[in-house]
């Protein structure tokens, strides 16, 4: 009888500590999180700090309405631009040391190098979840086939609610109301001021562009 409750109070003491293991292990993830976040400030300006809060909420708004993981899309909204203020000497450096590849362009216009550069960077904080590796190393340039989570941190770095530029309201309209279309907007938006500017345009952000009107087209 002894025994009995002996072992029915071990197989409870067994239970409870496996419970506590995976609180620990949910409180770890939600802790590695806090981290990750008080490293992004740290790393930040202010005003780019800001700007990365925006693109994080608004991210987490389009994944709602596409369905997507919310804490993925906050977490890649919130460290695509984690070494945009880097200075151009120092992401070349980076980029050499870590066999990150430069193209010419990016050789050129090394300010580029700041998405596949965050990508390798947040790795050290700790993020190793691809989606979201994938979608801070694409967010500036696209490309063909881009996954949901790439479409929407770049959609919502052209959109989060500090961007004021003309036009950007009736881009968020129609984000809203078709993200496909919205979607194809942000990126003729972004490719025309790139153009005005008379500025050349990275071949990948070419190729992004045939595929999407394509895929407009239902090719
Ligand atoms: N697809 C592209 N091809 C060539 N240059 C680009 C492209 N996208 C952005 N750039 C240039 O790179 C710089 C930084 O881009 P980005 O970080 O997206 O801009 P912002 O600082 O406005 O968010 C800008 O000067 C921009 O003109």
């Amino acid at each position: 009888m002894l025994l009995c409750k002996l072992a029915s109070i071990a197989s409870f003491l067994h239970l409870q500590e496996k419970v506590a293991c995976l609180s620990k292990v949910t409180k770890g993830d939600d802790m590695s999180n806090k981290r990750v976040q008080q490293q992004i400030k740290k790393s930040l300006s202010p005003e780019l700090y800001q700007h990365s809060v925006g693109v994080a909420e608004m991210a987490v708004i389009l994944a709602k309405q596409l369905g997507y993981d919310e804490k993925k899309a906050y977490l890649a909204g919130l460290l695509h631009d984690c070494a945009r203020d880097w200075t151009e000497r120092d992401l070349l450096r980076y980029a050499e040391k870590n066999g990150i590849e430069a193209d010419k362009f990016s050789q050129k216009y090394p300010v580029l190098l700041h998405a596949a550069v965050g990508a390798a960077y947040v790795q050290d904080w700790g993020v190793d979840d691809n989606e979201i590796l994938a979608a801070i190393r694409n967010h500036t340039l696209g490309y063909p086939g881009m996954s949901l989570l790439e479409q929407i941190t770049y959609v919502a770095d052209k959109i989060e609610q500090g961007r004021t530029y003309p036009g950007v309201e009736e881009l968020r309209r129609t984000v809203h109301a078709d993200f496909y279309q919205g979607l194809l907007a942000v990126a003729e938006q972004s490719i025309s001021y790139i153009l005005h500017k008379r500025q050349p345009l990275h071949p990948a952000t070419i190729s992004f562009w045939n595929w999407l009107v394509g895929q407009s087209k239902g090719e």
